[in-house]
C-alpha cells in the first residue's frame, strides 16, 4: 500500500491558554501520524507553551508573530491571561492585526489545510482566495455551539429568556439551558466589543466557512449535540476526543520550581481532602464573589489549594481584597497561590479530593480524566451549559445560587465543599 501524503498543515489559535494548550495537543496527535505542522502565535506565547516531545520537534515549527501595537494592551499583553476581562477586546484587536502576517505565511509555505480557531472572522477569504481548506477546531464542546443558530445575530427579536430553555431551533436532547442571570451575561457576546466584531459574529463566520468542524470531544460524552451541530452547519463536525492531559503539559514552560513547592505542601495533606480551587485562565470576579468564595472556603474546614490570578483579581484597575486576616487563619490549611500554576500536576495529585471550577470546558476535561469530582461554579460563556451537561451525567454538583442574580453565599459554597469531599470518605 502506498504511504499515505504528507501534510503540511498551519495551526492558528486564540491567544489563550485555554485554546493554546488544546491546539498544541491535537498538533501533537497529527504530527504522531507523520505530517508536518506550523503551529502559529506570538513570541511569549510560544515561549510558555508545554515541551514538544523532542521526536516530533522537527515535524511541529513554533511560528511567532509580534503583535502590533494597541492602545490600551499592554506590551507584554500576548495571552487572555495577561489581562484584566475588560482588556480582553484590545487582545482581539492585536490578534485582528495578524491578519497580514497570516496572509503572506499561508502564501509563501502553501500549507495543504489551515486548524482555525473562532477568532480570526477574516480567515475565510484568505484561505478561500489561497483556496486552501480550513477546519474549524472547535475548544468548546457540542453541547453550547449548538445554541448558536447561524442566523441568530441578525434576529434583534432575540431576548435572554430564548435562552433559558433547551433552544427551539435545533431538535436539543435535553433540558440543558442557562439561567436567566447566565443567559443576560450571554447575550452580551452578540453586542459589539471594542474590537468591532463580536465573539458570536466572530465563531458563526468560522463554523459557516470552514469545510469540517473538529470538535473537542467524543461521541460518548454528548454524541447527539456532535450530530446536532453538522446538521445545523449542513457539515462533517468529527468528534477529536477530549484531548486529556498528561501531567507534564500544563503549559506555562512547565515551572518546576512551582510544581516542587506545591508539592511538597500537597504530599503532607491526606489523601482525597484537598479542595483545588481555579476559574481558568481569564476569569474576573466582583468583591463580593471573591469575599463570599474566601470565606465559604474557611467555613468549610477543607484544606484547600486557590489558585487566585492576581491579574484578573481587579476589576477595571480596582484590586480586590481578600478578607482582613484571611491568610494568617488559613495558614497550613490553605494556600493562595498567586501565578500560574501547573494545574494538570495538582488535579493528579492524590491529596486531592475535589475541584471547585468555573467549568471552562478544559478544567472539566482535566478534572474527568483523572476522576476527580467536580464542585462548579460557573460564571460567564458556555460555563452555565457545561456545568448542568456535567451535573446530568452525575460527576459534579452545582453550588446553589440566587435565582435572580446568581449571587452564592459563603454557607452553600462551605456546604457544596463539604458535601462533595466529605461523601468521599
Ligand atoms: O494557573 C493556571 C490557570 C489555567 N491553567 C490551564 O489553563 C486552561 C484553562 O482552560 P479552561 O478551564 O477551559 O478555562 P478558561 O481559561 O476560562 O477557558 C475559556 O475557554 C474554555 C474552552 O476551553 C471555555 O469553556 C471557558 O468558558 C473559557 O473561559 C486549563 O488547561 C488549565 O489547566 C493552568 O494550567 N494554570
Amino acid at each position: 500500500m502506498d504511504e499515505p501524503k504528507q501534510l503540511h498543515i498551519a495551526v492558528f489559535p486564540w491567544l489563550a491558554f485555554g485554546h493554546l494548550i488544546p491546539n498544541l495537543k491535537l498538533s501533537i496527535l497529527i504530527a504522531q501520524r507523520g505530517h508536518k505542522i506550523s503551529f502559529i502565535s506570538t513570541p511569549r506565547n510560544i515561549q510558555r507553551l508545554p515541551k514538544i516531545p523532542p521526536h516530533l520537534a522537527l515535524n511541529i515549527n513554533l511560528v511567532s508573530f509580534p503583535l502590533p501595537h494597541v492602545e490600551h494592551l499592554p506590551p507584554d499583553a500576548e495571552a487572555t491571561s495577561d489581562l484584566p476581562t475588560g482588556k480582553i477586546p484590545y487582545l482581539k484587536i492585536a490578534f485582528d492585526g495578524l491578519e497580514n502576517s497570516l496572509a503572506q505565511f499561508l502564501q509563501s509555505s502553501s500549507p495543504d489545510w489551515i486548524i482555525s480557531d473562532f477568532a480570526p472572522y477574516w480567515l475565510p477569504s484568505i484561505a478561500a482566495n489561497l483556496k486552501i481548506p480550513f477546519a474549524h477546531f472547535s475548544i468548546f464542546n457540542a453541547w453550547s455551539s449548538t445554541f448558536i443558530r447561524p442566523g441568530s445575530i441578525e434576529d434583534q427579536r432575540i431576548k435572554a429568556e430564548d435562552f433559558t430553555v433547551p433552544p427551539k431551533w435545533v431538535p436539543f436532547p435535553s433540558k440543558v439551558a442557562y439561567r436567566l442571570y447566565e443567559a443576560k451575561k450571554f447575550l452580551t457576546h452578540f453586542e459589539g466589543n471594542a474590537s468591532g466584531v463580536s465573539d458570536v459574529q466572530r465563531v458563526v463566520a468560522i463554523f459557516e466557512n470552514c469545510v469540517v468542524i473538529a470538535v473537542r470531544s467524543c461521541m460518548e460524552l454528548e454524541g447527539d449535540y456532535i450530530n446536532l451541530l453538522g446538521e445545523l452547519y449542513e457539515k462533517p463536525a468529527v468528534p477529536v476526543g477530549i484531548l486529556p492531559p498528561s501531567a507534564d503539559e500544563d503549559g506555562e514552560n512547565n515551572d518546576n520550581e512551582g510544581w516542587l513547592t506545591i508539592k511538597e505542601w500537597l504530599d503532607k495533606q491526606n489523601k482525597g481532602t484537598v479542595v483545588y480551587v481555579a476559574f481558568g485562565s481569564e476569569l474576573t470576579l466582583t468583591q463580593d464573589e471573591l469575599t463570599e468564595l474566601a470565606m465559604g472556603l474557611e467555613l468549610s474546614g477543607l484544606p484547600f489549594f486557590w489558585v487566585m490570578r492576581k491579574i484578573s483579581n481587579s476589576v477595571e484597575g480596582v484590586p480586590l481584597e481578600l478578607p482582613e486576616e484571611f491568610e494568617e487563619r488559613n495558614k497550613g490549611r490553605g494556600v493562595v497561590w498567586t501565578s500560574w500554576a501547573p494545574q494538570v500536576r495538582i488535579i493528579g495529585h492524590e491529596s486531592v479530593g475535589g475541584f471547585l471550577t468555573h467549568c471552562g470546558f478544559s478544567s472539566v476535561s482535566e478534572a474527568l480524566a483523572f476522576g476527580r469530582p467536580l464542585i462548579m461554579l460557573p460564571f460567564a460563556l458556555d460555563q452555565g451549559l457545561v456545568a448542568r451537561a456535567i451535573g446530568e451525567k452525575g460527576v459534579g454538583m452545582e453550588v446553589p445560587r440566587e435565582e435572580n442574580d446568581g449571587s452564592y453565599t459563603r454557607k452553600s459554597l462551605a456546604e457544596s465543599l463539604r458535601l462533595v469531599v466529605c461523601y468521599r470518605h
